[in-house]
């Protein structure tokens, strides 16, 4: 069948390829049925939409086709149904426990980055992986074909560092800050961050608020051998194209499965060229790993995949029983870390677990002796290097380096939570701070969020503040309230539990 290219200004967030009713009649073709498209030696999948959009013998391509795939208005295509992909078969060995062959990872990763594949099908593989797992072997190649369908990363300033959280903890903005603090100490470190996958804001969604994260390979080529480093997207590069497409389907569900977190992870590094990685394992109660236990598996296989790989790796087990920070959701996480770079203090959490990363990675990079690491990381940090530096990567991405806290626009429509009784913290909830700050819209609206005005152990008296929600519609604060009331996420005891008597 051949058609007529019609560029449609619409963007349906996926593949979407529009076909008039007159056609899909003829062509036997019915809505979200796989379609391939092909011109010469380019085609492109995409998902049938049946619409009066487009004229009999025309087709209509999404704008979202159109950010990768060059076709033009009025230009011949052929088309045709493309059936369901062999990887299906695959998802659904992986669905029934069994052991993934290389190269049917590597089917599935190619059909995910060409589309084939699509949310439905990669929804039951992240599913599939949370329940059944992978081995290792089936997570190496996993990771080196993620990388391998994606574009690599020469930098030639060595050696290049990286750091990475597996995420997970609200407030987690630490990598803003630990990241130019090690470029400011000269060393080289690319990092790519994904945006939120689990919490209210992933680095990514963070670093956008105070300038560009979506930059080209060769840009980030030349930025990060000017200055030493960069806080950009991953999503936005071709690095490992599959991961964003699978983050994309986890952030709805709100999973992370291990084996898939390990790739996504690695795969990135691996990408980007990254030869010395520390990777943050945020443990405790409400984020992905809970145990000290699982904290240790979890970091020996991380350390395993980075020798498989040709890697140099680390892992800081971190504390995760509460937001690091006071502040949960991008823009309200920009505030926080850009007052951290410029006065050189803040939250004690985030700069405690800062200069701890940040140290580390000194160390690992010759900068630093051993067990001095956090020492020089504080001083960058104190002396307003580390600043200076964020001021440089805010520029060259793009930025205004002279951007205030003050600046940054939060959500204006807020409410106010209270003690209802006075005591000590004794546990905030992070799981349902996420979902509160969720509820209230980040990170989709950069304003949306969580002030936290306690943190555990301090002392509270009733009617004490004890968070405030931030939102940018009423609409959104209104059901964000009605979760934090449902949730109660701070937990307040007095030094009396209980009293027991008449029984
Ligand atoms: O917390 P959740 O959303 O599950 O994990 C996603 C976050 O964790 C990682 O943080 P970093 O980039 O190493 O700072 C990712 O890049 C992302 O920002
Ligand atoms: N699954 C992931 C967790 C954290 N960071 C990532 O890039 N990917």
């Amino acid at each position: 069948m051949r058609a007529k290219v019609r560029i449609l200004k619409v963007k349906t967030g996926g593949f979407t390829i529009f076909i008039n009713p007159k056609d899909a009649q003829e062509w036997k073709i019915h809505p979200n049925d796989l379609i391939r498209i092909e011109s010469g030696k380019r085609s492109v999948y995409g998902s049938a939409a049946i619409s009066d959009f487009v004229g009999v013998g025309e087709v209509g391509l999404s704008e979202d086709i159109l950010e990768s795939h060059q076709f033009s208005e009025g230009e011949v295509v052929a088309l045709s149904p493309a059936g369901t992909p062999e990887s299906v078969r695959y998802i659904k060995k992986k669905m029934r426990g069994e052991k993934l062959r290389k190269v049917e990872i590597e089917t599935i990763v190619k059909d995910i980055v060409d589309r084939k594949l699509r949310n439905t099908e990669i929804s039951a593989f992240v599913t599939a992986l949370e329940i059944n797992g992978l081995d290792m072997d089936e997570i190496a190649a996993l990771t080196i074909a993620m990388a391998e369908t994606g574009d690599m990363l020469d930098i030639d300033r060595k050696p290049i560092m990286d750091v990475h959280s597996i995420g997970g903890v609200p407030g987690n903005k630490t990598n803003v800050i630990v990241v130019p603090i090690v470029a400011a100490a000269g060393l080289t470190i690319p990092k790519t961050s994904s945006r939120a996958i689990t919490s209210a804001a992933g680095t990514a969604d963070v670093v956008e608020v105070l300038t560009n994260v979506t930059l080209s390979l060769d840009e980030i080529k030349r930025i990060v051998e000017k200055i030493g480093a960069c806080l950009v997207w991953g999503g936005a590069l071709n690095l490992a194209p599959a991961d964003d497409l699978t983050i994309h389907v986890e952030r709805r569900l709100s999973l992370d499965p291990r084996g898939l977190m390990l790739a996504s992870i690695m795969s990135k590094k691996y990408a980007i060229g990254s030869q010395y990685i520390l990777i943050d394992i945020p443990t405790g109660k409400g984020v992905k790993v809970e145990t000290m236990e699982e904290a240790r598996s979890l970091a020996k296989d991380f350390i395993e995949l980075g020798k498989r790989l040709g890697q140099y790796v680390e892992v800081a087990i971190t504390y995760g029983g509460q937001p690091i920070g006071h502040t949960i959701g991008p823009a309200l996480e920009a505030k926080e870390a850009l007052e951290t770079l410029m006065t050189g203090k803040g939250p004690g959490s985030l700069v405690e677990k800062a200069i701890g990363l940040a140290g580390i990675l000194l160390e690992m990079g010759g900068v630093a002796p051993k067990g001095m690491g956090r020492k020089v990381a504080r001083e960058i940090l104190e002396s307003g290097k580390a600043y200076q530096k964020m001021r440089e990567i805010i520029e060259e991405q793009g930025g205004n380096p002279d951007i205030k806290p003050e600046d940054i626009p939060i959500g204006d429509k807020t409410y106010t939570i209270h003690a209802q009784s006075s005591g000590y913290v004794t546990a905030i909830d992070n799981k349902a701070i996420t979902a509160i700050a969720r509820e209230a819209g980040a990170p989709e609206d950069k304003g949306a969020g969580i002030m936290l005005h306690v943190k555990v152990g301090e002392k509270v008296k009733e009617g004490d503040p004890l968070f405030t929600i931030h939102a940018e519609s009423e609409g959104k604060l209104d059901k964000a309230i009605v979760l934090a009331r449902r949730l109660e996420p701070i937990k307040i005891e007095g030094m009396v539990l209980q009293v027991v008597g008449n029984l």
